[in-house]
């Protein structure tokens, strides 16, 4: 790279995965035309793509934040760090779950308010511990919806914590389906989870499919006194439902990671303010591997964990490389290769991957090739029907 590459940070990094970027590369809060961000739960919905941008890293899991189908649209790659907070989220989960069934959060709210009473402190909170009596997990049943990176561990220790656990994904990956315990009951209906459990914790993305799945038809199906975690999204849940729920105490407590202005007024809710993935460890391992996957696109045009992009790598050994993203459609590699032989250039590897209604090619050029023999060739590959984006690495 001749020029340097900016990379603008839309929050706090952690200083951990900034420190990766080399010489290369100008790291610049203020710049108005970056070729990578990188970011965590930042609102891009409402920002224009700077025309240079060529990729953004969320240092996170949830990409709800970002307008994926403009960015595919203006061919720019979006990255996660999948599984990089997962752990700080699983102790965050098991944490809140043994703290609430045992009224901590309610009882030293109230303890707090005997401040005043001088020497009488200890008598009255042997008086009043009887309102905070809880009750233990143990032999209790967890559904877990959404078995991937955070679910997954939080039902593999909850069966160690003695609990029964139900999980319910009908995606679940190979992966994640070779690490759960064999303790924990995979079901196919989450009406089952809805049925059974006494605690019910969600993993899973916000979508258009999974928004507010936690609703009155669902409340209705559970048993009385459900305690419900929500460290995934709060629009996962409708909140005047969930306030009636509670009122009613067909919910006995709804703890969220996602407090609004409804939430903070809700009877019997926890709220927290958004800390699942807050742990030192969590946010060096997120920037370190955001940063990395951003750096290996930048330099190489290689995709690891894009959330709109296929995987492609192809080993980089210098060669010129060519990167095509386009629409996933017949002969597209076709057109393409006979632009290069029309330049006169030879291809020494090349890979071609699709996801969706788009594919990814990565094409390294043979032998001794000036800036001249690339003139208008970029132009020339983007009159071809279909082709979205495409970029010389040299
Ligand atoms: N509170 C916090 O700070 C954090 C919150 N999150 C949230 O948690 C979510 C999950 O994170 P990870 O486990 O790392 O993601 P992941 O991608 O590893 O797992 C998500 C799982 O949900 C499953 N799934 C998707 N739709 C489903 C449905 N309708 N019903 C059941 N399962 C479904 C998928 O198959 C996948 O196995 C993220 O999307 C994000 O919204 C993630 C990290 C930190
Ligand atoms: O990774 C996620 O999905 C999270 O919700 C974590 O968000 P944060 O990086 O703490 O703003």
């Amino acid at each position: 790279m001749s020029k340097k590459t900016t990379v603008k940070t839309l929050n706090a990094i952690s200083e951990k995965g900034l420190s990766l970027l080399t010489e290369d590369y100008q790291l610049d809060e203020q710049a108005d035309n970056p070729e990578g961000i990188v970011l965590r739960s930042y609102n891009m919905h409402d920002m224009t793509f700077p025309s240079n941008l060529k990729a953004i890293a969320r240092a996170g899991a949830g990409v709800n934040n970002i307008p994926l189908d403009r960015a595919t649209e203006e061919g720019i790659v979006v990255f996660n760090t999948p599984g990089a907070n997962a752990n700080a989220v699983k102790e965050l989960v098991l944490t809140s779950l043994m703290a609430s069934s045992r009224q901590i959060f309610d009882g030293i709210m109230w303890v707090k308010t005997l401040a005043d009473q001088g020497a009488d402190v200890p008598k009255l909170v042997e008086q009043g511990k009887k309102q905070f009596v809880g009750k233990e997990i143990s032999g209790k049943t967890l559904g877990v919806i959404g078995l991937g990176a955070i679910g997954a561990r939080v039902a593999n220790d909850a069966v160690e914590l003695g609990m029964d656990v139900i999980g319910y994904d009908p995606f679940i990956s190979i992966d994640m389906a070779w690490n759960l315990s064999r303790a924990v009951q995979r079901v196919l209906d989450i009406q089952e989870v809805f049925e059974k459990a006494d605690y019910i914790t969600m993993h899973i993305p916000l979508t258009d499919d999974t928004k507010e799945m936690f609703n009155k038809d669902t409340f209705k199906v559970m048993k009385d006194n459900v305690y419900i975690l929500n460290f995934s999204r709060g629009e996962l849940v409708h909140d005047d439902d969930m306030k009636q729920a509670l009122e009613d105490g067909v919910v006995g407590k709804y703890i969220t990671d996602f407090p609004n202005a409804k939430t903070l007024t809700m009877k019997h809710a926890i709220p927290i303010p958004h800390l699942g993935a807050s742990s030192e460890e969590s946010e060096e391992n997120c920037a370190i591997m955001a940063v990395r996957q951003l750096m290996d696109y930048l330099e190489t045009g290689n995709i690891k964990n894009s959330v709109n992009f296929p995987d492609a790598a192809l080993p980089y050994r210098g060669h010129k490389r060519l990167t095509a993203f386009h629409k996933n459609i017949p002969n597209m590699v076709g057109q393409i290769t006979s632009v290069l032989s029309n330049f006169n250039l030879n291809i020494a590897d090349m890979t071609n991957r699709s996801y969706k209604e788009h594919a990814y090619t990565l094409i390294d050029l043979e032998g001794d090739i000036n800036d001249a023999d690339f003139m208008g060739l970029e132009d020339k590959l983007m009159t071809i029907d279909g082709m979205i984006m495409t970029r010389v690495i040299q």
